[in-house]
Formats: structure tokens, C-alpha cells, sequence
């Protein structure tokens, strides 16, 4: 049984931060980390490659339980590979997320994934980041967080993080597009984006990423849920 293996679930509307913090937080315990919004990107990738309906629920579901997905690590980076092609890149582009956040309301594609998701709690640990970690996939998690910010800021974030990569966005339309997928995630009738009851809520708004990662590590030690 690996529900005794402890599970961190970081979960928050898109452009928190969930990525990063989950990612450095699992690297500072040591434990593994499960970025599920990019299980959803590979199925709004595949269903892209396959030319299949992003309203086609159960081809896509079929495709969401073919998909052979490895996450290796390349000089340092973190890789993502989907039936032997790196697509670090291309599940990261917006196009690819808007996708996504569409093939998610789906109840068929999460079911898909769903025990996908589970098979990456191994020891010592798991930090899972999405937007059902504490509330359908590891409803035992040991920590919860709701990690939130200001569309402005989610935005601002999102706009400096693209001009980073060399591209050219508008911070109007990538505000527009948070608002949106807000509203699809949060509004979907199968697990939609909710603060879970026993969640602990994070406003990072005015907070930088070692604030965030501080007042996590802080809950992390009190709850004695890992040693350092
Ligand atoms: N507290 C923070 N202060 C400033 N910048 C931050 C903070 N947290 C994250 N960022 C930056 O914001 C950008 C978006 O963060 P990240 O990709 O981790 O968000 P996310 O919630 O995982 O988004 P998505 O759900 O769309 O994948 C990154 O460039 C990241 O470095
Ligand atoms: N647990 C999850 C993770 C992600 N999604 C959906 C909603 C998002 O719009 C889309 C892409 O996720 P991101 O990479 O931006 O975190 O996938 C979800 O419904 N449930």
C-alpha cells in the first residue's frame, strides 16, 4: 500500500507559481515531484498530433491511456518525452495550455489519467502540483496548499517568463487568457479548481519564490511531515 507514503499537494490556479515552488520544494526534500498539468498538456499534444477532436472524450481518453511518457533529466534539465520525442518545448506553449485546460473539463480524459497520477507516489516522498492534488487525487496528503495571486501578477509573471524565452507576448491577451482559463478550471463540473477544506492557503501576490518556499518548509517542519 503506498498510502503511507507522504504526499505534498500544491494546487492553485495557472501562473501561481505551483510549477516552480513544487519543483525546488521536492529537489529541497529530496522526494519526487508530479507536474500533472503537463499529463493534460500531453494529451492536448497527442489529440493535436492524432488530428482528434478536443471534444472527442473518448478517443482522447484512449489516447490519454496509450501514451508512453518519460520525464528524464538532461544535463540538469528536466525533460519531457512523449513516445520517444522531446516535447519540453512544445507542451509549455499557450496554444498548448489553452488546449489542455479544454481536454480537462473531460470527466473521461481524468479518468484516464488518474491512476497515471497515483503511480508517482514512491518513496521518500511525492510533491504533486495541479489543480485536484488535494482534492481528488491525494485527498490524504499530509500538506495541502492553495497557492493563489493576482491575475496582474500571474500575468506579469507569465509575460516576463515568455520575453525570457524570446517571445513576444502581449501582457492585455495573456491577461485575458488567465482570466479564462481561470473560469474553465474553476467552473468545470468535474474536479474543478478548489481550495480544498483543510487546505493551507498561500497568497503570493506580494511575495517573492524563497517567501513562498519559506512559509511551505515552515508548515512542512511543524507538521514533522519530513526531517529538513
Ligand atoms: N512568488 C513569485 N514571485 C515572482 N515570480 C514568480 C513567483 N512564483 C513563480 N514565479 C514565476 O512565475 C512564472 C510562472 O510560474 P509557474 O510556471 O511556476 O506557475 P504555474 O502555477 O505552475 O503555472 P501553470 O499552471 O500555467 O503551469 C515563472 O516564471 C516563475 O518563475
Ligand atoms: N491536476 C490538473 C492539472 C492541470 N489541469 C488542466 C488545467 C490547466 O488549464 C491545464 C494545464 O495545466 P498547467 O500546466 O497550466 O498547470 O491542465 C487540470 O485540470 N488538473
Amino acid at each position: 500500500m503506498n498510502d503511507q507514503i507522504p504526499v505534498i499537494a500544491i494546487d492553485g490556479p495557472s501562473g501561481s507559481g505551483k510549477g516552480t515552488i513544487s519543483r525546488l520544494l521536492a529537489q529541497r526534500l529530496g522526494w519526487h515531484w508530479l507536474d500533472s498539468g503537463a499529463l493534460y498538456r500531453l494529451v492536448a499534444l497527442t489529440a493535436q498530433h492524432a488530428a482528434v477532436s478536443p471534444d472527442d472524450a473518448a478517443a482522447l481518453a484512449v489516447l490519454a491511456r496509450q501514451m508512453r511518457i518519460a520525464f528524464p533529466v538532461v544535463e540538469g534539465q528536466g525533460k519531457v518525452v512523449l513516445n520517444g520525442e522531446d516535447v519540453t518545448s512544445a507542451i509549455r506553449d499557450e496554444a498548448c495550455g489553452a488546449l489542455a485546460s479544454r481536454v480537462a473539463v473531460l470527466p473521461e480524459v481524468r479518468d484516464a489519467l488518474l491512476d497515471l497520477q497515483r503511480r508517482f507516489r514512491v518513496l521518500p516522498g511525492l510533491v504533486a502540483d495541479g489543480r485536484d492534488m488535494g482534492t481528488v487525487v491525494f485527498p490524504d496528503a499530509a500538506l495541502k496548499v492553495f497557492l493563489t495571486a493576482s491575475v496582474s501578477a500571474r500575468a506579469d509573471r507569465r509575460w516576463k517568463q515568455l520575453r525570457e524565452q524570446g517571445v513576444d507576448a502581449n501582457l492585455n491577451s495573456l491577461y485575458r487568457d488567465l482570466e479564462q482559463r481561470d473560469a474553465r478550471d474553476r467552473q468545470r463540473t468535474v474536479s474543478p479548481l478548489v481550495c480544498a477544506a483543510d487546505a493551507v492557503k498561500i497568497d503570493s501576490t506580494d511575495l517573492d519564490i524563497d517567501g513562498v518556499l519559506g512559509r511551505i518548509m515552515t508548515l512542512v517542519l511543524d507538521r514533522g511531515i519530513a526531517g529538513s
